[in-house]
């Protein structure tokens, strides 16, 4: 058993953490961990509370229960606040200043952020990962296609000189080879030490980036393990609420510690044996 009290902190650590739209709970009673480096998919149907998981962890829905950024308590910071603890989020929404240039809109996102490099070298690190945007940088945002405007969206996080970013279903309405662009560049980030907290649809995204998941039905978690531990049928099964045809994968320990979670499943389903309760 390891000793909690010589563990790094979290990247981001949620305990019983809900997010409400009005008083209805879209994220209920979520916990888990994402250590610092490490790449963590969250899976789940249309409505399952993904986005409202990420908003809430960024600052912009009202939550319930405990949340941290690298060790420091931040359910009650605002979201500049959360930015500044080096926490930046991608909305589905490809958020970009339409009007502005492609460099204006990473030096916004600069000036806003934490600054803890400086701006050419910033703008240099990123235009590495997505080098389609070096050519683009003088024209306006709106100009760009989908997939540059997600990619223009995924620089902009990383502009604000992040540790953990929050990325929301980046690849939805992508080709497939944009889809492997972006899938590059979040294992490129990931490699050059970002944290990553993937939102997806797409399992085979998630599968190609993340080294654990967590799958989300009706706002709480359902399942969690190593990526290497679920297949897509599985996914499919949890999502629809179906009993599994075969046994689960086993359930095994955090990848960078023992499991923090207790779920449904947790409960239900001891490592490796039987299925869970409610599927
Ligand atoms: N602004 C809002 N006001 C009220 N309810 C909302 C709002 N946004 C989302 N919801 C509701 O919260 C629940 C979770 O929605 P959310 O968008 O977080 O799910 P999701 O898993 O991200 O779905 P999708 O994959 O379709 O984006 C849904 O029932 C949705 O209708």
């Amino acid at each position: 058993m390891s000793d909690d009290s010589t563990r790094l902190p979290a990247a981001l650590e949620l305990t019983g953490f809900s997010a409400y739209h009005g008083s209805v709970a879209a994220a209920n009673d979520v916990s888990f961990r994402v250590e610092r480096g490490s790449a963590v998919g969250v899976l789940g149907p249309n409505g399952a509370g993904k986005s409202t998981l990420l908003l809430a962890a960024a600052g912009f829905v009202r939550t319930t229960g405990g949340l941290s950024i690298a060790g420091q308590v931040a359910d009650r910071l605002s979201p500049a606040r959360r930015r500044r603890l080096g926490l930046a989020m991608v909305p589905q929404e490809r958020a970009a200043v339409l009007e502005l240039s492609v460099a204006e809109n990473l030096r916004l996102s600069w000036l806003t952020g934490r600054r803890a490099t400086p701006y050419e070298q910033a703008r240099e690190s990123v235009l590495e990962i997505f080098p389609a945007l070096a050519g683009r940088l003088g024209d306006p945002a709106g100009n760009l296609s989908g997939g540059q405007r997600q990619m223009l969206a995924v620089s902009r996080g990383l502009m604000a000189t992040c540790d953990v970013l929050l990325l929301d279903e980046p690849t939805a309405g992508l080709s497939p080879k944009l889809i492997s662009e972006l899938v590059q560049a979040i294992r490129t980030l990931n490699e050059r030490g970002i944290t990553v907290l993937l939102v997806e649809q797409n399992f085979s995204v998630v599968e190609r980036t993340c080294s654990y998941i967590h799958v989300l039905n009706g706002g709480r978690i359902v399942w969690h393990g190593p990526t290497t531990g679920i297949d897509r049928d599985s996914i499919g099964d949890l999502y629809s609420g179906a009993r599994r045809t075969r046994p689960p994968a086993p359930r095994a320990p955090d990848p960078v510690g023992e499991p923090r979670v207790r779920t449904t499943v947790d409960r239900a389903v001891p490592a490796g044996s039987g299925e869970p309760e409610g599927t």
